[in-house]
Formats: C-alpha cells, structure tokens, sequence
C-alpha cells in the first residue's frame, strides 16, 4: 500500500492535481508492481510564506526575482522549473549515474 505525498507550492489547479495524481500512481505502479488502487497520493499545498528554502522565505525569494521560481511562470507542463535548469550543486545535476542504484547492479552482473 504504498503511500506517496508531494508538497508543492499552491496554484496548480484541479487539473494538475489529477495528472499528478495519474502520473505518480503509474510510476509506483510501475517500479512495485502493485495495484493502482493501492497506491495513495496526499497532495499537499504549501503558501509560499510557509516555505523556505536557503533561509529565504520562497515569497520573498520571489518578490527579489519573481520570474525565477514561480510554477505558473515556468510552464508548469513542462515540469518543474530545476527539470529545466539544474542547478549547479544539485547532486543529480553533477552525477545522476553515480547515485542509480541499478548502474551498480548492472556492473555486479556484468563482472560475474
Ligand atoms: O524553490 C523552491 O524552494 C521550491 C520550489 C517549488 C516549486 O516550484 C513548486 O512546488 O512548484
């Protein structure tokens, strides 16, 4: 029965809401192999005065450089803004293979 909760920022209307709802049930289906309608998904909005990130309140990150983080600015479709722009220090930005799980398994069978 697994249970997956996203929190993001408020905004996303009803829409988003189910094709989240869609896409995260058929990727847990996916990789478990359970029934989809085992899988629960908590979807959680979060105004901007009540996260922060860095230290910085994300309202007031935004009012510095509005265009920077707002999903409704960014093409939410798309994906998420980073999906777009990594940011330099994120660890799957720097090396997606090293922390892949199967890159290990892969090597293991391969040697053997
Ligand atoms: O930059 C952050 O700290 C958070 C960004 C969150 C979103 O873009 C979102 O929930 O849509």
């Amino acid at each position: 029965m697994p249970v997956v909760t996203v929190d993001w920022w408020s905004g996303f209307g009803e829409d988003k809401r189910r094709q989240l709802a869609r896409s995260v049930t058929a990727a847990v289906v996916e990789v478990t192999g359970c029934r989809a309608d085992s899988v629960t998904l908590i979807i959680r909005d979060i105004e901007r005065d009540h996260w922060a990130r860095g230290g910085v309140l994300a309202h007031e990150r935004e009012a510095a450089a509005p265009e920077a983080g707002a999903p409704e600015a960014a093409a939410p479709e798309a994906g998420a803004p980073e999906a777009a722009a990594p940011e330099a220090g994120a660890p799957e930005a720097a090396a997606p293979e090293a922390a892949a799980p199967e890159a290990t398994e892969a090597s293991a069978s391969g040697s053997s």
